[in-house]
């Protein structure tokens, strides 16, 4: 008892000392980190907090899916039951091969000892050889089956596969794709000789926002502007959420003008958006953002252009914020 006393208060002093937020998620990946539970996860924090990177519920909840969620053990699940539908796969060849050579040597001896001067005994081997005939259909027709039920069993499997994924690299407040998808596409672009555009976005005075609604009421702000970023782009382009309140756009193949007056469809959008208090019935106020663009050339690594779009963005926040400045500017 004393000793996990101990514990949650080296958990609260650890939100404390890094202000972040009670929410289960940071008491989770706290109580992980002073429990020295995970290896990998106090050594991410570790020198995160070495490198000065502030601690925040985006990273924190990051952490989480990395490190601690039921995904991962959901993963384990998953490799099982894929191993289990290789072992059947491989039983059911190893067994159809050996019925198939034992059926053949049959063959191949009954063959030889038909002498058809000695009709009793060739009828005899050729009733042999029917039965081992049917004993081979039979068998077949067993593995048959087991390999349609190893198929339903793929086929499920692929199914829980592809609603990982979607889960894996789909944040989870706003639904954008996450960073390590962002990493995977690129790369894809990349080896088929796309240039991108980056459209980096960050909401405007939102620490002010969270201290006066609350964090409850910030996150369904997050999630509307991001749900009104993802409606300007579609299908044409990848939205990731990048850090706490920020986002950026990846459009591929498309000069910077064009991309310019997307941001600037997003910025507008995201400024008509209204919201009103559920409790008191009052308007809040009203959210904007301030937004970057830039453009990379094939060849030029990602972080130039993510580096690019941050500072394009930085000057839109020193123009006074709820505008877009493009790097070329
Ligand atoms: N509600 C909520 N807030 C978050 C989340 N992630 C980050 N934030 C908050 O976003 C705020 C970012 O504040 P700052 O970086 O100081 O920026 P800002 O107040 O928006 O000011 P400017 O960017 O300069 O306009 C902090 O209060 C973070 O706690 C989240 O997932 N939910």
């Amino acid at each position: 008892m004393a000793i996990a006393q101990d514990k949650m208060t080296q958990v609260c002093l650890f939100l404390e000392r890094h202000n972040l937020v009670p929410l289960p998620i940071n008491y989770h990946v706290a109580y992980a980190y002073v429990s020295n539970t995970q290896a990998t996860l106090s050594n991410t924090i570790d020198s995160n907090i070495a490198n000065n990177i502030t601690l925040d519920n985006f990273l924190m909840e990051t952490w989480f899916n990395e490190y601690l969620s039921f995904e991962t053990k959901s993963n384990d699940a998953l490799l099982k039951g894929a191993n289990n539908v290789v072992d059947t796969i491989n039983q059911a060849t190893e067994q159809c091969t050996d019925s198939v050579n034992q059926y053949l040597a049959q063959l191949d001896s009954g063959l030889v000892a038909i002498d058809e001067t000695n009709i009793t005994q060739s009828r005899q081997i050729i009733s042999e050889l029917i039965e081992a005939s049917y004993e081979l259909k039979a068998e077949q027709l067993k593995i048959q089956e087991r390999i349609l039920q190893a198929q339903a069993e793929t086929y499920k499997t692929q199914l829980k596969i592809d609603e990982l994924k979607k889960e894996r690299y789909s944040d989870p407040l706003t639904g954008l794709y996450q960073q390590a998808y962002l990493n995977q596409q690129v790369t894809l672009w990349q080896q088929d000789s796309h240039s991108l555009c980056a459209i980096a976005i960050n909401i405007d005075h939102f620490n002010e926002f969270n201290s006066r609604y609350g964090h409850l009421i910030g996150d369904i702000v997050l999630n509307k502007v991001a749900k009104k970023v993802q409606s300007y782009v579609l299908e044409s382009g990848l939205p990731v959420r990048t850090r706490g309140e920020e986002f950026m756009v990846f459009l591929p193949d498309i000069d910077i003008n064009t991309a310019s007056e997307i941001a600037e469809k997003i910025r507008g959008g995201v400024e008509k958006l209204r919201f009103v208090s559920s409790r008191s019935g009052k308007r809040l106020p009203t959210i904007t953002v301030s937004v970057g663009v830039a453009k990379n050339a094939i060849e030029e690594d990602l972080s130039l252009l993510t580096s690019n779009a941050s500072q394009a963005l930085q000057q839109a926040k020193l123009n006074g914020r709820n505008t877009v400045v493009n790097s070329l500017n």
